[in-house]
């Protein structure tokens, strides 16, 4: 490691996404102004952080909630001026095919008791199981203030929750659930639509992402007034780096001259661009995109990364936008003047053709109180496959325009879950992996500043800095 104590003279980030372009302002961060960093992106900045119009007004089409509680994004919108406003949500059912399981009212003490009457203290329970889960998660940000970082997800995790948390990633959120004492109506009721809705999977995802997605069921939750994309553009901005419009397409280790004798390793980066094919050769490489044939086709030469394993599907769905009026009798309502819900959750029944579809406001507005839902609105619907005209016209009772976007939107979470490398090779670095874990914005965030962090402690040997054990008991005593 000595004969890299030279400041690297470049770096190459490739995925302009929410993991990317917080790689590039991190990277910016710790090496200093002097870096040249190159951001490679194929498609938008943004990635599936993205907006869709519908009627002269723009939705979130991808990544839509953040939760208060992480301090990534919290801090990326503050440090960028970027307004946050409150989101309102409307009335929330819970549909099993047949009939809601559940209805919320608009009467707070109601709710209360229906909740206790159908569920006894479980819903109470979760809030506060989810609860311990975050204030573990939350160890991180004290971990990486104080500039540590680690060479593996698992080992990240394991620094934060210990053999609990490795234990998550490999029960599914339903055993997990049970042996923390939950019942099965509890976890195919209320745990699973929640499940549906956040990853459009069922509780047979691993515990550790069942649990961040009942984070994305708390209250608080928030969204960039303009769209969310709105924080890699300004992560893009104040990072300095360069943003090459192109995709990549090859990865090599090449040995050159220096100029005061000797040779250095170097990695070249092929790329093509609207103005043809181009390489350029980088001092360190961040991948921040999944490493997979549909979605970056990133070829290594030279070196085969320890990466065979993971081919790793990502899970298809669909995000239908629908202005028109929803078909309140399709879902039961003999009177439809009596539908009252602005989000419907569904649990798991082959005959259900969607996993949840709920009122949305535009991003430029999102103080805007929700619709009366029996008046026109622009709808958004989640469901595995594009919805065909028949089932159209029977969730909506009328429409006048549709806009669909097919994702390939989260890992196909599957037991046994062993998330990818970190470390690829000497001197690159993949942020997705930990996708595997849990896929959202933060999880990006923080795999972007470990890796920033871990790249930067690697170039100058800074071992300490990795992979240290004991870390929360450590940080105590250094108040
Ligand atoms: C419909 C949907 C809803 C979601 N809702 C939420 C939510 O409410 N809250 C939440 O926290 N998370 C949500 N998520 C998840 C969240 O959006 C993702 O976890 C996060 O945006 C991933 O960011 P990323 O930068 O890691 O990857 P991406 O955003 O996928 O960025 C990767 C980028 O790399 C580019 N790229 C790929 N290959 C190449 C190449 N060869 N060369 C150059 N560029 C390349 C791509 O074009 C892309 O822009 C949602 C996701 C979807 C799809
Ligand atoms: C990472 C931690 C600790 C918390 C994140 C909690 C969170 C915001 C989870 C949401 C995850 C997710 C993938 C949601 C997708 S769908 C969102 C929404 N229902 C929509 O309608 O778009």
């Amino acid at each position: 490691a000595s004969e890299l104590r030279y400041p690297p003279g470049k770096i190459a980030v490739i995925g302009a996404g929410i993991g990317g372009t917080s790689a590039a302002y991190f990277l910016r961060q710790k090496f200093g102004k002097d870096v040249r960093i190159d951001l490679f992106e194929k498609g938008t900045v943004g990635g599936r952080l993205a907006t869709i119009n519908v009627e002269g007004k723009d939705y979130e089409a991808g990544g839509a909630i953040i939760h208060p509680l992480n301090l990534h994004m919290k801090h990326f919108a503050k440090e960028l001026g970027l307004s946050v406003p409150e989101n309102r949500h409307g009335l929330l059912g819970i549909y099993n095919g047949d009939e809601f399981v559940f209805e919320e009212s608009s009467w707070y003490i109601i709710n209360i008791l229906k909740l206790l009457w159908h569920y006894g203290f479980s819903p109470l329970r979760m809030n506060m199981w989810v609860e311990d889960i975050l204030d573990k998660f939350m160890r991180i940000y004290r971990y990486q203030s104080h500039d540590y970082s680690f060479s593996s997800t698992e080992g990240l995790l394991h620094a934060l929750g210990g053999n609990d948390f490795i234990q998550m990633l490999n029960r599914t959120i339903d055993e997990t659930m049970q042996k923390a004492g939950f019942s099965q109506k509890f976890i195919y009721e209320v745990v699973t639509p929640i499940m549906r809705v956040n990853y459009c999977q069922g509780a047979n995802i691993n515990g550790f992402v069942g649990a961040v997605s009942l984070a994305g069921a708390d209250s608080g939750l928030w969204s960039v007034k303009g769209g969310n994309k709105l924080v890699c553009t300004g992560l893009l901005y104040a990072s300095k780096a360069q943003l090459i419009s192109g995709t990549v397409i090859s990865i090599e280790e090449r040995m050159r001259p220096k100029r005061t004798g000797g040779t250095v390793k170097l990695y070249e980066v092929s790329y093509n661009s609207a103005s043809g094919s181009a390489t350029d050769m980088y001092d360190i490489v961040l991948i921040a995109t999944p490493l997979n044939r549909k979605m970056s086709n990133i070829t290594f030469r030279n070196f085969n990364p320890p990466l065979a394993q993971f081919s790793g599907r990502y899970h298809q769905m669909v995000a239908t936008f629908v202005h028109g009026r929803i078909n309140a009798s399709f879902f039961g309502y003999k009177d439809p003047s009596r539908f009252h819900l602005a989000g419907i959750f569904t649990t798991e029944n082959p005959n259900l053709f969607i996993h949840s579809i709920g009122v949305v406001s535009p991003v430029q507005n999102t103080h805007e109180e929700v619709k009366q839902p029996m008046g026109p609105a622009v709808w958004k619907v989640f469901s595995k496959e594009p919805l065909t005209k028949e089932q159209m016209n029977l969730l909506f009772s009328s429409y006048d325009s549709v806009k669909e976007k097919k994702w390939l939107a989260y890992p196909h979470y599957s037991l046994p879950n062993k998330c990818p490398p970190i470390i690829l090779h000497d001197r690159i670095y993949y942020l997705n992996g930990i996708e595997w874990a849990a896929s959202a914005m933060e999880m990006s965030a923080v795999a972007a500043k470990n890796a920033a962090l871990l790249s930067y402690h690697r170039w100058y040997g800074n071992v300490d800095m990795i992979d240290q054990e004991d870390l929360n008991e450590k940080l105590k005593t250094e108040l």
